[in-house]
């Protein structure tokens, strides 16, 4: 790994339009022309060295369109993508960056090291074929064909591959999808003891519990645009979205499930049975006093509790906010 001051990851203005059907809802559709999708709308983002960031975000967010101009895999319609201060390609050409994508790059005749010595022959300097072969858990696999390995053991061999050049950046997009509980833990271990060593890591999850373990900075995309940045307890706390739960009488579901539904910023009532055959009622809201007041003084419930909702709920509120901006906006255009 090299020294530099420029940053990792700087993307200005990013923007990459796709011509043709996407899987989006974005495009415009014009009378005649083809339908535009936008991938990428007017993204901003900074990653110091040594950073370890989660792009989160739902399908269709231009999570992987980010990541594939950050490699340079794809130019942008416009703005600027530079990887420590340099074009994409440069960097990764120079073995400073290098990805695990989601599929492809393999040669299916071809056994797990061979595939890992005939790619080393391609860096002038590398890391030691063994050492990337037992780092990406797959010493007892070199003899085996490509073809023949699970969806997970292919995804270890592409991360192996891109450990060679000893990057400064690592970029991967869903690095984890195919592997099961056990060899995904081991991946994760691996990657911490890299990013302890300083390695500035890059990558696009579905996995909450990824993100929230092992990112130490979530980086929120919908709409092609990044809509929340931060720690987790950073997001939590931007959320409004809380949970409150009550006890209620027996036989009184019906009346307090209508009057909670008519309060202002409830957004939904639920319930569920108490160990001792009660019910509990719960309450996704932003106005967490008025409906505690209300569940107390007027609906006569006790063991009232308040809290900040999931992460999952705190990302789908952050997102549906962003969505309906957008939407707006659209509109007003
Ligand atoms: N080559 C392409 N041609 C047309 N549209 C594309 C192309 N690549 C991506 N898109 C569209 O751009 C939008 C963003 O896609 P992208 O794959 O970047 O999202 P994502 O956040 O990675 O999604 P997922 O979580 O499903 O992998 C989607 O609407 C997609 O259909």
């Amino acid at each position: 790994m090299t020294t530099t001051t420029a940053p990792a990851v700087e993307l200005r203005d990013l923007r990459k339009t796709f011509r043709g059907t996407g899987k989006g809802t974005r495009g415009r559709q014009g009378s005649r022309e083809a339908r535009t999708v936008t991938a990428v709308d007017g993204l901003d983002l900074t990653i110091e060295p040594g950073e370890v960031v989660a792009f989160l975000g739902p399908n269709g967010a231009g999570k992987t369109t980010t990541l594939d101009m950050i490699l340079g895999l794809t130019s942008p319609t416009s703005g600027t993508a530079r990887t420590y201060g340099e074009e994409p390609r440069r960097a990764v050409a120079a073995g400073r960056v290098s990805a695990v994508l989601q599929s492809g790059g393999l040669l299916p005749d071809l056994t797990v090291r061979e595939t890992v010595r005939l790619v080393a022959a391609l860096f002038p300097r590398h890391e030691d074929v063994d050492d990337v072969l037992a780092r990406a858990g797959l010493t007892g696999l070199g003899g085996r064909r490509v073809s023949k390995c699970s969806g997970g053991e292919q995804q270890r061999l592409r991360f192996a591959l891109a450990l060679l050049p000893s990057p400064d950046l690592l970029v991967l997009d869903e690095p984890t999808s195919g592997m099961d509980v056990t060899a995904r833990r081991d991946f994760w271990a691996t990657m911490h003891a890299d990013a302890d060593a300083g390695r500035t890591v890059v990558f696009a999850t579905h996995y909450l519990e990824e993100a929230e373990d092992f990112a130490r900075r979530i980086v929120l995309v919908a709409g092609g645009r990044v809509v929340a940045d931060g720690t987790t307890a950073e997001l939590r706390a931007q959320a409004t979205g809380r949970l409150v739960s009550a006890q209620i009488g027996a036989g009184e579901l019906a009346r307090v499930t209508d009057v909670l539904q008519r309060v202002a910023g409830v957004d939904d009532v639920d319930h569920t049975g108490t160990p001792a055959g009660g019910i509990r009622v719960l309450v996704r809201c932003t106005d967490s006093d008025t409906v505690a007041r209300t569940l107390m003084t007027d609906l006569g419930a006790c063991e009232l509790e308040i809290s900040r909702g999931s992460l999952d709920q705190t990302f789908l509120e952050i997102t549906e906010q962003a969505e309906q901006a957008a939407a707006t906006t659209e509109t007003a255009r």
